[in-house]
């Protein structure tokens, strides 16, 4: 099993390039069993996850190309993919593949829509609280589906002649049950109206690839939006948005090793609390003509209190990479979770690295150490995974991420581009 090990002390200084939004490109890429045509994705993040969800939408039929060619590029590194669903040819999505990742839930709305039915596991995905579909159905539901659970499996029907428009009002915000009525709708009969939804950019990425394909959406981006039911859809070219989490990510490593990093292809506007919490902290952050620039030079880390929130709140996925910045800054901060109820396992082991967090409910309070020691620790999810790989950078000596497919399913070549901006830090096999 893979590890990453790190040498902390190095000052971060250069440009890493901004792949595609894992968290776009998913939905968009299921949005693709909604047509008979081609859609084409531009910059696809190469990723355990995307690799996952292709072999999932070729067990429904989709037909796949990546950069013109039907073999898997081996580079890691975004890429055009071409997905062409002519016919469904399954309508059942089973456990083995489904329980992998949490997104891959999401193919019921288009086989739904499209075909009138689908089988569909309970989806699995990080282990940071117990992540219900209790939404999706209900949702579902109310455009005239017909739901039942047997045997771990959410079993659905379109009504006769196919889904109809219908009012939705979500009663807590949830990003992968908007994109599912974002998806269904557009196939329904009649006008659907979905209320409290879901704010974020890869709402508003979907929507608008959905509506390059003939879909008719207004409102993504606001709580409000409404779908026009169309007949069919037709194919696209659509460009995945930047990765606002990798953004977060890599501005939080800048900012903690210290030095000055131009974050290449990303958007300021993406991701505006974020960046200005780690304002707060000290860093210097510029907007550029293209990406985001971080500089810290001199100058200790400050405590920020942070809460997370649905977009445009603090994200949740950002929230273990700022814990580890604040473990070394000159006081106290609060960090609560409000999105999941189990997403502090990062907690204990930031702690194996010297950091002092108590945690009470769902706020850590962190208290800032002047020295953090490098050690053994374990990846336990996607995001977790990367706070340790932050903490490791400034952490006297060697630190060794264990675990470390946690940290392939969500960030492309993460040594690589660290490494490139002066991180000494390696990949170990085996
Ligand atoms: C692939 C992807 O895009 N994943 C993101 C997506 O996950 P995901 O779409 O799974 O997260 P949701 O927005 O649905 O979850 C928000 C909250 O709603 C709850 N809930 C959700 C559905 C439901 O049927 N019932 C219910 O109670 C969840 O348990 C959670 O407490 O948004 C999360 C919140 O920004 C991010 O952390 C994930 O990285
Ligand atoms: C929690 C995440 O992914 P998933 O929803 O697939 O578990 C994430 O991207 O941080």
């Amino acid at each position: 099993m893979d590890r990453i090990r790190i040498v902390g002390g190095h000052r971060l200084n250069g440009s890493i390039p901004i792949s595609g939004a894992k968290n776009a490109a998913l939905p968009l890429m299921i949005a693709s069993l909604l047509t008979d045509d081609t859609l084409t994705l531009e910059n696809v993040p190469h990723l355990a996850d995307t690799e996952q969800l292709i072999r999932i939408l070729g067990n429904h039929g989709v037909d796949i190309m990546v950069n013109g060619r039907r073999e898997r590029q081996e580079d890691g590194y975004s890429r055009t993919v071409h997905f062409t669903a002519r016919t469904i040819v399954e309508t059942t999505a089973p456990y083995e593949l489904v329980s992998k990742m949490r997104a891959s839930f999401w193919v019921i709305a288009p086989l739904l829509a499209r075909v009138g039915e689908a089988r569909v596991s309970l989806p699995g995905g990080c282990a940071i609280g117990t992540r219900p579909v209790d939404l999706f159905i209900d949702g579902l539901r109310a455009l005239g589906a017909d739901i039942a659970i047997d045997g771990g499996y959410v079993d659905a029907r379109a009504p006769k002649g196919g889904l109809k428009g219908g009012r939705f009002a979500f009663p807590k915000v949830s990003v992968g049950a908007t994109h599912v009525m974002l998806m269904a709708a557009s196939l329904a009969d009649g006008t659907s109206v979905i209320d409290n939804a879901a704010r974020e950019p890869e709402v508003v990425d979907l929507a608008n690839c959905l509506n390059a394909m003939g879909a008719k959406i207004s409102g993504a981006g606001s709580p409000r939006i409404v779908v026009e039911g169309v007949a069919s859809l037709s194919g696209a070219r659509h460009r995945v948005l930047p990765d606002r989490i990798e953004t977060g990510t890599y501005a939080m490593a800048a900012a903690m090793a210290g030095g000055d990093v131009t974050l290449e292809g990303t958007q300021e506007s993406l991701l505006e609390n974020a960046l200005d919490a780690l304002r707060s902290a000290g860093a210097e952050v510029t907007a550029t003509n293209t990406g985001v620039r971080i500089r810290r030079n001199g100058a200790g880390l400050q405590p920020v209190d942070v809460s997370t929130d649905p977009y445009p709140g603090f994200p949740t996925d950002l929230q273990a990479q700022f814990m580890a910045l604040m473990t070394r800054a000159e006081g106290r901060s609060h960090i609560t979770e409000t999105i999941f109820e189990n997403r502090f396992m990062h907690v204990q082991e930031l702690a194996r690295l010297g950091a002092d967090i108590q945690l009470s409910g769902q706020t850590a309070t962190v208290t800032g150490v002047k020295q953090l020691t490098g050690a053994p620790v374990m990846a336990t999810d996607l995001r977790a995974s990367v706070s340790l790989v932050i903490a490791g950078l400034v952490a006297n000596g060697e630190t060794t991420v264990n675990r470390v497919y946690h940290l392939d399913r969500g960030f492309e070549r993460l040594e690589t581009k660290l490494g490139a901006c002066g991180a000494e830090i390696e990949r170990v096999s085996g």
